[in-house]
């Protein structure tokens, strides 16, 4: 064996070492490092070895291993592969440095550095090896190598499930040994997912609970998510104590995990968004367009039914436009809320905008239209919102697969058509489509499409109602009413096309027309000499609220040469409380024109007389369904009665609309009303006709 080095204070410090000594030193030396340090002759016999090649090969002493070949040591296959290098070195004269290859015995890494052993005349007598145990950094590299792996596969989006298992699996490949496990929390924050390693036998056998009650056997790292929070740890059983950079590699996978499993909720609430109503949270049209199409499917397989139904909530715009945008919101959350609460399971609720709703109902015991009828009821419970007592009401349509369509989108048309069917009967209530309403459509879209033509065509003429002074008896006004020459169902009345006009947007032109032929009547009967009467002009809602319409009153005013205070707008009572302050704006752009207002229809809306003070009003028309029971009722007299006293106050000349008969005539006299339009007068007659009428009493 080779010497025991003598320690330093043995040596005198005055003399020169000898070559003994020096020798020594070096046996001492070289037995001393760790690494493996051996010389063999060119038959690859050692002809030294230090003492961590000795120990490792299971010999005591060097003398044991000198003469020995790596054949005497190692399986043949090793000692070839080990000969075959050194020969190369040998016969070559060039060094072989920093080949790594396993450790022969024990596990581990070797890195090798071959030279040419040479005697003093230059000639290559045999090898001499050096080793360097690189086990630590080849751990290092494959766990850099591991980490980069888990990476990649939170970058490639992995499915999480998946992920936490190979990552355990890879936890257990790269550290012998250990056993690992995942543990998420709970939205309660309990541990309880478990992901382990599937080779492991005592990772899969182990529960959350064993985990957290041996502390000594296992070693939880924190799994942290992107806000600060923690999803849950990283568990390791502590088998053998693991080097410092075992335990970084391991708080690296815990940190990796960390951000897959923010990345998997990232990726949940984005495919949540994409598929939910962002306000409500029900489902939107893209998951109802797939959620409906299996429950069809399944239907047709079955041969079972699917209801498809629409549901608006009345008046909702009343609610948003008075009570505010969040006070809506709020509102359309309750009705999600109520509406989710009554669905019942395998049934969907979805919003499509506003305040419309899809409900797809699968088939229960229950037949659909009580089910329906129960959402309605649901809907109706009051509710307070912005310190308001509220009940809800909605209109409801319904289509029936197979009965009323058999693809979602023929039962999407026919719900919206019955839906339609149910506000147009008045809102609150429930209608199951019909054939016939598709009939209906059919015609009104017709209608439409024939209307669009007939303002191409200019088929609109007007007829004039006169409307007499109650005192005098003069004529003061006339009101301008629009008919539609039909070129097939002749004179068709402002009831039968001016709704659709309205829905469609074809008022718009409709009423440029009748604003400009009104305004030029009435400059022809100036022109004709007659004494000058105001003309009335309607004005729908459409109409009224378009940007345009200022400009298209003044236009009407401009081309036929009418002086402004001739020209009298009227708006329905009903218009103006839809939006206060913006009719408030536009009767003021009219009153700077010089055109005056009247309010239509007076006593069917809901104005206060604190608002209604506050419109630039002319005149009120008392409408006709007050007028028409007089004397009878003696409720509509007291009504009328009332209106009038309530006029005056304001200062405002009150006309009294549908005076038949004499009675009423007198009624409204005796009533302080200024003037009278109606049928006991004249019905309205074409401009010939006014003509003439004005001509005779002029
Ligand atoms: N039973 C009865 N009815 C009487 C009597 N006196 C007049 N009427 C009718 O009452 C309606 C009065 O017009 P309105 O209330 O403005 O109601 C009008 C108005 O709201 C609308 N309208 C008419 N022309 C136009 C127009 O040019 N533009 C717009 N936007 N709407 C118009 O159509 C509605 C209906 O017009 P018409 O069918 O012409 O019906 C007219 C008229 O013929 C009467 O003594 N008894």
């Amino acid at each position: 064996m080779i010497a025991r080095p003598r320690s330093t204070e043995e040596i005198p410090q005055s003399r020169e070492p000898s070559l003994a000594e020096r020798y020594d030193w070096l046996v001492a030396m070289i037995n001393h490092v760790p690494d493996y340090i051996y010389a063999k002759d060119l038959e690859g016999r050692f002809l030294f070895a230090n003492r961590a090649i000795v120990l490792n090969n299971g010999l005591e002493r060097v003398e044991d291993m000198v003469g020995l070949t790596d054949y005497d040591l190692h399986p043949s296959a090793a000692a070839k592969s080990i000969d075959a290098i050194e020969r190369r070195v040998m016969e070559s004269g060039e060094p072989d440095l920093g080949f790594e290859e396993r450790r022969l015995r024990g596990s581990g890494w070797l890195m090798m550095s071959r030279v040419p052993l040479r005697d003093k005349a230059g000639k290559v007598i045999g090898v001499v090896g050096a080793s360097r145990d690189i086990s630590s950094r080849k751990r290092a590299e494959s766990l850099m190598k591991a980490q980069a792996q888990l990476l990649k596969a939170v970058a490639k989006g992995v499915r999480l499930d998946p992920l936490l298992r190979d990552a355990a699996d890879l936890l257990e490949e790269v550290i012998p040994g250990i056993a690992a496990a995942v543990l998420l929390q709970d939205e309660g924050a309990q541990l309880v997912r478990l992901a382990a390693a599937s080779q492991s036998a005592a990772a899969i056998s182990i529960s959350p609970a064993d985990i957290l009650e041996n502390p000594a056997l296992w070693r939880c790292l924190a799994i942290s998510s992107g806000d600060g929070g923690q999803h849950g740890v990283l568990a390791v059983q502590e088998s053998s104590s693991h080097e410092a950079s075992v335990w970084e590699f391991l708080t690296g996978v815990a940190q990796t995990i960390g951000i897959a499993i923010d990345r998997h909720y990232d990726a949940e609430r984005i495919t949540f968004l994409a598929e939910h109503d962002a306000l409500t949270g029900l489902p939107n049209r893209t998951l109802l367009d797939r959620k409906l199409d299996d429950m069809l499917r399944r239907a047709d397989e079955t041969s079972g039914k699917v209801a498809v139904v629409f549901l608006d909530v009345d008046n909702f715009k009343l609610v948003n436009d008075s009570l505010g945008h969040a006070a809506g919101d709020e509102l359309l959350k309750i009705v999600a809320n109520r509406i989710s609460e009554e669905i019942g399971q395998g049934s969907l609720v979805s919003r499509i905008g506003g305040d419309e709703f899809i409900l797809a109902l699968h088939q229960t015991e229950e037949d659909f239209v009580s089910r329906l009828a129960r959402i309605r009821e649901t809907i109706a419970r009051p509710l307070t919102l912005a310190g308001m007592n509220l009940q809800l009401t909605c209109s409801i349509g319904m289509a029936c697969f197979a009965m009323h369509g058999k693809t979602a989108t023929e039962l999407f048309a026919n719900a919206d058509m019955a839906m339609y069917r149910a506000k147009e009967n008045g809102r609150n209530s429930i209608q199951v489509f019909d054939p016939v309403m598709a009939e209906n459509a059919r015609r009104k879209l017709g209608r439409s499409e024939e209307l669009r033509r007939a303002i191409e065509r200019d088929e609109f003429v007007l007829h004039f109602q006169p409307q007499k002074d109650m005192i005098s008896g003069e004529i003061i006004g006339v009101e301008a009413l629009v008919r539609w020459n039909h070129p097939t169902d002749g004179l068709v009345f402002p009831g039968e096309f001016i709704p659709l006009a309205e829905e469609s947007g074809l008022i718009v032109p409709i009423g440029d027309a009748v604003l400009r032929k009104a305004c030029g009547q009435a400059k022809e009967w100036q022109k004709q000499g007659l004494p000058p009467v105001r003309i009335g002009v309607n004005m729908s809602a459409r109409q009224f609220q378009e940007h345009g319409m200022i400009r298209h009153v003044a236009a009407a005013l401009a081309e036929s040469g009418l002086e402004p205070q001739w020209l009298e707008i009227e708006v329905t009572e009903s218009l103006l409380m839809r939006d206060v302050q913006g009719a408030i704006m536009k009767m003021h752009e009219l009153n700077a024109l010089g055109v005056s207002l009247a309010i239509d229809d007076f006593g069917t809306g809901y104005s206060s007389l604190s608002t209604l003070k506050r419109f630039p009003l002319s005149r009120l028309k008392i409408d006709r369904s007050f007028i028409a029971d007089i004397p009878d009722d003696a409720d509509d007299m007291a009504i009328t009665s009332a209106i009038v006293s309530l006029a005056r106050l304001l200062a405002l000349d009150v006309i009294a609309e549908g005076v038949e008969t004499e009675e009423q005539a007198r009624f409204l006299s005796q009533a302080g009303c200024h003037a009278i339009q109606g049928y006991l007068f004249s019905r309205p007659i074409p401009a010939e006709e006014m003509t003439r009428v004005m001509r005779e009493r002029s």
